[in-house]
């Protein structure tokens, strides 16, 4: 497939502190494997998808399917190096470890970080955690989380890599959401110009993010 051949450039980016599986769950996500070894991410990185996403047509009620290229923004676990990328994303993974409290209980910090410097001030967010496998060192109850997820009001996933439970569902619940945004935000729908089209993907890609923010 060449690489132009798509209809939507989607940017998303997974943030959260150092170790609680960004890296492993995106490449899981893009590649269908688990990685067990830990190199921590040193500034940013990104992995690539394509996917086919099924949106209103240009009628805005009929359903027609888009070739989304999903960009995963893969960061580093410390707040300082990344936040500039913040920017540009247009749906954020925001990950947790369910080992670790601590991790979760920095969730707040990184939503801090991210109402300060996303495209507007409620960017859309999936809250994630991680390494549900690991039962026996489980340090996060469910509870907490999906409370803290409704407070929020985004979308709580507990996920492994290990296994692939539920890392699809929550990348393409975030996909959705930032899709029907750009629904909302655009006239007439994104995916549709005067002649029915869709938009070109690079248009999508060279527009300030900013544009989208339908809050
Ligand atoms: N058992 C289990 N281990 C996991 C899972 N996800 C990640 N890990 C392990 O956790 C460690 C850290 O994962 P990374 O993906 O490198 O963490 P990161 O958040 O990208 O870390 P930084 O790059 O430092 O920000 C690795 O050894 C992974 O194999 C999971 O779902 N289950």
């Amino acid at each position: 497939m060449a690489d132009w051949d798509y209809d939507y450039l989607i940017k998303l980016l997974a943030l959260g502190d150092s170790g609680v599986g960004k890296t492993t769950f995106l490449y899981r996500y893009t590649d269908q494997k688990f990685n067990r070894k830990f190199t921590t991410t040193v500034g940013i990185d990104f992995r690539e998808k394509r996917v086919m996403y099924t949106g209103k047509g240009a009628d805005g009620t009929s359903e027609r399917n888009f070739k989304v290229h999903i960009q995963l923004w893969d960061t580093a676990g410390q707040e300082s190096l990344t936040t500039a990328f913040f920017r540009d994303a247009m749906g954020f993974l925001l990950m947790f470890d369910l080992t670790s409290q601590q991790s979760f209980l920095n969730v707040r910090n990184w939503m801090s970080q991210l109402q300060a410097n996303a495209y507007c001030d409620s960017p859309d967010i999936v809250l994630v955690g991680t390494k549900a496998d690991l039962r026996d060192l489980r340090d996060v109850h469910g509870r907490q989380a999906r409370d803290l997820a409704d407070r929020y009001g985004i979308p709580y996933f507990e996920t492994s890599a290990m296994t692939g439970d539920d890392v699809d569902q929550a990348v393409t619940t975030l996909l959705d959401l930032v899709m029907k945004r750009m629904e909302q935000s655009t006239p007439g729908g994104p995916s549709s110009e005067p002649n029915g089209s869709p938009i070109n993907s690079h248009e999508v890609e060279e527009a300030p993010v900013r544009r989208m923010c339908a809050c």
